[in-house]
């Protein structure tokens, strides 16, 4: 399976609800960043393995074992500008039954009452903990390969009910594209987004809970408006407009980002400053986001180069990674 990531186009965020969610304007946007999921019918008792730069383990309860490991070269990196891997990143990811994708087999064994044990080796590219939903895209990539596994083949509106019990995000993971996401996020609507746009994406070394990234915003903001979906980047964005829509980016979560890690003021600044059409935390951070143009004209006239070569410069990135959305969820290869 191959599922992508995800930057958020507008991230309007309400005030915290009786159930400890918030109420959002959720515009998520899939980009070319994609983790790589394989899920295949375990072995009988079969030993963990492991080698040099991976992590494995196995959840006996879950029949479920995962690994992570580096990708093996930079260039073998969808869109990888810079560095060669998600180094520390990996040392985040849980490899017991707290996976999301691990959590994502066990639920659907559960309400389907199939299933048989298997094994989930994750190539990961998506920064973890980097606001870029990258465990999200590993449960819907395990949950749809399950399905088609198990032969339980179910409806695309009963998987994404189970995706919505995993986490907000993941419904978005297995519809790809470009969608606005009410509710907590979970419940979507396809936003036509005419004209492919380029990215570049400073990583951080760090990483941000996003629990703690909410509990910031509700400190900094506790008279939160209801949230509305920008009509400016709502144009924008059916017009295929990519400077219009640079101008449009938003995120409510921003501010309590750079709360909890002030060095993202720098990343941002760096990047515009490199001239970027738009640059903006990616949902609860800390990844930076970097809206160069169009697919075509940001290679062409250099604003791609330019931005990456900035931030790349700058000694606050982990890694600077281009990109293209939209792109489509978790696909079957
Ligand atoms: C902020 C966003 C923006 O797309 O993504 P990330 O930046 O984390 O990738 C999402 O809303 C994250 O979605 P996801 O990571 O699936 O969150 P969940 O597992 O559902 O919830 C984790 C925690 O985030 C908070 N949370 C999440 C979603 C929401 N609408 N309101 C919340 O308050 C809650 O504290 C919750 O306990
Ligand atoms: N498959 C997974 N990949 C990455 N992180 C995972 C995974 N499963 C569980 N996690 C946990 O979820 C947290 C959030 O990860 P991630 O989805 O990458 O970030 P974000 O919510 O910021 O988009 C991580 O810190 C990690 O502890």
């Amino acid at each position: 399976m191959r599922v992508p990531a995800k930057v958020n186009l507008q991230l309007a965020v309400g005030p915290r609800r009786e159930d400890g969610f918030h109420d959002l304007v959720n515009v998520f946007h899939a980009v070319s960043l994609f983790d790589e999921v394989t899920v295949r019918e375990a072995p009988p008792r079969q030993p963990n393995p492991s080698g040099a730069g991976e992590s494995a383990s196995s959840g006996a309860d879950t029949g479920v074992s995962v690994t992570a490991a580096d990708p093996p070269e930079a260039s073998a990196c969808a869109g990888l500008t810079a560095g060669g891997g998600l180094g520390s990143h990996l040392a985040r990811v849980p490899l017991d039954e707290s996976n999301l994708a691990a959590r994502a087999v066990a639920l659907l064994a559960e309400r389907t009452g199939r299933g048989s044990p298997v094994t989930v080796h994750l190539d990961k590219h998506i920064p973890v903990a980097g606001g870029m939903a990258g465990g999200s895209a590993d449960a819907a990539a395990a949950l749809l390969a399950c399905d088609r596994l198990w032969g339980c083949d179910l409806p695309p509106r009963t998987l994404a009910g189970y995706a919505a019990d995993l986490g907000s995000d993941v419904p978005f993971a297995l519809m790809g594209a470009t969608a606005v996401g009410m509710g907590r996020g979970e419940i979507l609507r396809p936003l036509a987004a005419p004209g492919r746009l380029r990215w570049v994406f400073a990583l951080s070394p760090h990483g941000l809970s996003t629990a703690s990234v909410f509990g910031e915003y509700d400190r900094l903001r506790p008279d939160a408006p209801e949230p509305r979906l920008d009509p400016a980047l709502a144009t924008a964005l059916a017009g295929g407009d990519p400077a219009a829509l640079g101008a449009a980016l938003t995120n409510d979560l921003q501010e309590a980002a750079l709360s909890l890690l002030p060095e993202l003021e720098r990343t941002l600044k760096t990047g515009s400053g490199a001239g970027a059409l738009g640059a903006l935390v990616s949902g609860s951070g800390p990844t930076c986001a970097f809206l160069v143009g169009g697919v075509d004209e940001a290679e062409a006239d250099g604003r791609e180069a330019a931005v990456v070569a900035e931030l790349e410069g700058s000694g606050l990135c982990e890694q600077v990674v281009s990109a293209y959305g939209d792109v489509p969820g978790a696909t079957v290869l």
